[in-house]
């Protein structure tokens, strides 16, 4: 582990001591914060999202390394879940929507002409802040998209799939026996774990969580967490998150926004414990947001 002390951001007006005493109200950063990371497997270059006249992110660059939990923190409307959806181009289902700049996954632009859409939030899932299973049941749930895709070409093989996605989602054990009865009759965390066997199960290689404790209670929120930690071996994930707490357990690297603008980026433990930048620390130790 790195040293916690803090070192005073460029032009702050105030002194060290007083800086550490505020800093020790920033959240406790979590043991895999400094996991080893990927390699780079998203980069989003000078990317602006416009929503009619109004722009809500300007000139956003940031790397998003593979097998890391990367988590997007910010006060409400500075962007995080507009950035979110640039990855997996959700921001072209809002009319009147534009962006600009670059995203590349693996190196290629993912808003070139040959990419299909529909293709490509196969490959970058998404969970949403409310657990939205389909009004069917589990197995029909996880199975849905492997059909559409023709990942399985007999019963069994989609057996395997919905058996393989729902254990990986830690949920095979509570719905192995009522694998016909509906989503919707799981509990909230339940049905968020459901959502994620659901992308998982079409094989994705990003998982991007808006905000997917924010309707749970804790202990529910701890499972996610967990689960997490353990996807993190296979994917890469972005977690765009209000909890400063959470950010610290979950992530190795943190992106802070402000007010449509990256401000600053890199380790999480770096960000909670040494931030370079004086709203960082601000945001962080709750003095906004
Ligand atoms: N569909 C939309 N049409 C117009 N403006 C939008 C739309 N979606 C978001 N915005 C605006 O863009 C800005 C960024 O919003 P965004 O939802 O990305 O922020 P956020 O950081 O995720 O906020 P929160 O934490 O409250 O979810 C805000 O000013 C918001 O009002």
């Amino acid at each position: 582990m790195k040293s916690r002390i803090f070192r005073a951001p460029e032009g702050s007006s105030t002194g060290g001591a007083s800086e550490a005493a505020t800093l020790s109200t920033a959240p406790a950063v979590g043991a895999h914060a400094s996991a080893p990371l990927g390699p780079i497997k998203i980069a989003a270059r000078d990317v602006s999202v416009f929503y009619g006249e109004k722009q809500a992110l300007f000139d956003v660059s940031l790397e998003i390394p593979d097998k890391t939990v990367t988590a997007l923190i910010g006060p409400s409307g500075c962007g995080k879940s507009t950035f979110l959806r640039t990855m997996n181009r959700m921001n072209d289902t809002i009319p009147g929507t534009r962006v600009t700049g670059r995203i590349e996954m693996d190196g290629e632009d993912i808003n070139d002409r040959k990419i299909d859409p529909v293709l490509l939030r196969a490959q970058v899932g998404m969970v949403f802040q409310k657990p939205n299973p389909f009004p069917k049941s589990i197995y029909e749930n996880v199975a849905y998209g492997p059909k559409i895709h023709g990942l399985a070409s007999t019963k069994g093989e989609m057996d395997e799939i919905v058996q393989k996605s729902l254990k990986r989602a830690g949920l095979w054990d509570e719905v192995a026996d009522r694998l016909h009865s509906p989503g919707t009759g799981l509990s909230g965390g339940q049905q968020q774990r459901l959502v994620i066997a659901r992308a998982i199960a079409v094989e994705p290689e990003v998982i991007l969580m808006d905000e997917p404790c924010s309707a749970l209670d804790p202990i529910a929120t701890a499972k996610i967490e967990e689960l997490i930690d353990e996807l993190r071996e296979r994917y890469c994930i972005v977690i765009v998150t209000h909890s400063m707490a959470q950010a610290a357990r979950v992530s190795q690297r943190t992106a802070f926004f402000h007010m449509g603008k990256l401000v600053e980026t890199g380790d999480t433990e770096e960000i909670f414990t040494n931030p370079r930048e004086r709203r960082t620390l601000d945001y962080i130790t709750g003095r906004f947001g």
